[in-house]
């Protein structure tokens, strides 16, 4: 139906958006995605283009998917910022579709879905690959993404400990202070890294920051950042001995500078181990190479939406 789209802000996005709901329904079209069924899933590896002037990109992430009938995109500029800039580095707008029409039923904030539905698929790399009896949990980097890991780490898992580093300590100490629960703040990645069951990168480092030498037998590394074919977070010699699984083998092969450079073979998609066509190896090594994916955006969009159609839409009318 044709009319005006609906605004939702970040306030409104944020309250909507809630773990419990967007992790079954990402589970579900990680497995749709990974069965290549066109008729079911359409989403390219997202198309990038360089803003230069700015060190920077902006990425356009469509997506439909025909079994829920979703039709969503998301535009996504970030950016390599320099140490201490107090800009953002990553700025995201949802476009949610009418796939009958073609109209925009809604324009939504898109940095509270790309924060909640990155940290809700490392969740569910982390249920499928980390150690059976995983108890301490290692966050390298301290920004937007760090929040969200922590907020779904924990509302899923039962971590007795939570360790935290930043390249600047008090951006780790601030962390540590505005989360609910304790953190250990560490001087070194080495430090926060050391006997870890499960690793977070979400740093935008382009140079690694996580080696393999310092991950322990058997740990699941999710490496959230270095988005660009020439940026890396991980060394060669951790991304060579661990199975590495990817959300789209495609974004991988064009997009992640830690596969690309490190020259490591790609053990499969997380849809593959969700619809029980590949094996979760838990007993290895494990790293899941995230690199975002539009079908992540729709569903999410898609929640909010239906959300705020049974809840505040209502409500506005009454009022
Ligand atoms: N895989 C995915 O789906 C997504 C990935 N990302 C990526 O995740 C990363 C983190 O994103 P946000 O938390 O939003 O960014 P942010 O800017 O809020 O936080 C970045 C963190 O990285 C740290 N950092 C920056 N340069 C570093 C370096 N050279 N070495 C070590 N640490 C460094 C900063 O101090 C900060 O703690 C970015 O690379 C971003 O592009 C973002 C959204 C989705
Ligand atoms: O999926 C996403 O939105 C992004 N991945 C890397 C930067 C932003």
């Amino acid at each position: 139906m044709s009319g005006m789209p609906i605004l939702l802000s970040k306030d409104v996005v944020t309250r909507l958006l809630v773990y419990k709901d967007l992790i079954p329904r990402l589970e579900v079209a990680l497995g749709m995605f990974s069965k290549r069924d066109s008729s079911e899933v359409i989403q390219p590896v997202r198309s990038v283009i360089p803003i230069q002037k700015h060190n920077g990109f902006l990425g356009l992430m469509p997506a439909y998917m025909a079994y829920e009938d979703t039709l969503c995109t998301k535009m996504v500029a970030f950016y390599k910022r320099e140490k201490g800039s107090s800009l953002p580095s990553t700025q995201a707008t949802v476009l949610l579709f009418d796939p009958e029409y073609g109209n925009v039923l809604a324009v939504m904030d898109g940095d509270a879905i790309t924060a909640k539905r990155t940290a809700a698929v490392s969740a569910i790399s982390a249920k499928l690959l980390m150690p059976a009896q995983s108890e301490v949990l290692s966050i390298l980097g301290s920004g937007h993404q760090a929040f969200s890991h922590y907020e779904v780490f924990m509302e899923t898992f039962g971590f007795k400990e939570v360790r935290v580093w930043s390249r600047r300590r008090e951006m780790a100490e601030r962390f540590a202070s505005t989360v609910q629960g304790p953190v250990t703040v560490c001087s070194s990645a080495k430090d926060a890294v050391d006997g870890a069951d499960v690793i977070v990168t979400v740093t935008n480092a382009v140079e690694p920051v996580l080696f393999g030498e310092w991950v322990k037998p058997g740990a699941h590394v999710a490496a959230v950042g270095a988005c660009r074919p020439d940026w890396r977070e991980l060394d060669d010699s951790l991304m060579r001995n661990a199975v590495v699984y990817v959300d789209s083998g495609e974004g991988a092969a064009t997009e992640s500078g830690d596969i690309i450079l490190s020259g490591a073979k790609v053990f499969g998609e997380l849809g593959e181990v969700i619809n029980g066509s590949l094996p979760a190896q838990r007993e290895r090594i494990t790293v899941f190479k995230s690199l975002g994916m539009g079908i992540q955006d729709a569903v999410s969009a898609k929640l909010v939406f239906e959300k705020w159609k049974s809840t505040e839409c209502g409500t506005e009318k009454k009022n």
